[in-house]
């Protein structure tokens, strides 16, 4: 059984003023095995973070099922959700949403403080993750104290501490220059190599390359899948680009 299923799924935004409605996802269908690290590539606006709000809990679908380890996410009461999401998934954002008056340490930590963990288990934590992210020497300070690629290692170690089933990524290195984002990913892969599943939103084909499939997707559904196999992140980094370049060239919505 795989870990994520996607059925189906489909979202209509209706405006809030007129009847005037969007199609974000059509019909959408993909899974992910436990231990994979799955990017989703496409252009703006073509649903990649509607996906990921449904998969998240944050939003809900107008039809289809999303299902975790075989239970629908549907099925999970509203007065559960929000712990559904602390210790089941684990989150990193583009603008790393960390807590400016709390130190890194208790940044991190804040999911665990939500879910009344004893307090020698979080410490008990937190010293590998940190150490594994080269954040040790920085747990005492504040977000604006560190740099942004310092920021995302704490973000991820925060979305770790909980041991999800599955880390949600959109646009991990969407804020980072290139070093950083290079780090970040060779991070998040040693990370998958730990047997953590991952899903990942990112328009940088570089970032992609580091994840072991690649979802395209278009006008709300996955059109086209790529594996990396045994190819190199640079190898890999190629086919992804020479599938974006056919795919795109084979026409959008004004085809
Ligand atoms: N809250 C909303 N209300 C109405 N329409 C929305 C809403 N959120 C997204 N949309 C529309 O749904 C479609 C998909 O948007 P989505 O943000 O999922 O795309 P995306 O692939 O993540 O884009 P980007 O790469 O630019 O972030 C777009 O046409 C967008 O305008």
């Amino acid at each position: 059984m795989a870990l994520l299923e996607i059925k189906n799924l489909k979202k209509v935004y209706t405006a809030r003023f007129s009847n005037q409605q969007t199609e974000a996802l059509s019909t959408v269908n993909f899974s992910v095995e436990k231990g994979e690290f799955v990017s989703i590539m496409g252009e703006s606006g073509s649903g990649k973070t509607t996906l990921l709000n449904i998969i998240s809990t944050l939003d809900e679908a107008t039809g289809g099922e999303v299902y975790l380890d075989g239970k629908p996410l549907s099925n999970i009461k509203d007065k559960e959700i929000s712990a559904f999401r602390r210790n089941t998934l684990g989150f990193v954002f583009q603008d790393f949403n960390l807590l400016d008056n709390f130190t890194i340490k208790d940044n991190i930590l804040l999911p665990l403080v939500l879910s009344k963990t004893p307090v020698a288990e979080m410490e008990e934590r937190l010293i590998p993750i940190v150490r594994k992210l080269g954040i040790e020497a920085h747990i005492n300070k504040y977000p604006y104290e560190v740099s942004g690629g310092q920021k995302q290692r704490v973000a991820v170690a925060r979305a770790l501490i909980t041991q999800p089933k599955i880390i949600l990524a959109d646009e991990p290195t969407g804020a980072l220059d290139s070093k950083a984002s290079q780090n970040l990913m060779e991070i998040l892969k040693g990370i998958n190599e730990t047997g953590q599943t991952i899903l990942m939103v990112t328009h940088s084909t570089r970032a992609a390359s580091f994840s072991s499939r690649v979802l395209f997707i278009r006008d709300g559904s996955v059109y086209h899948e790529i594996y990396r196999g045994e190819q190199t992140s640079d190898e890999f980094m190629e086919r992804i680009s020479q599938s974006l370049t056919v795919l795109s060239s084979r026409g959008g919505k004004d085809e």
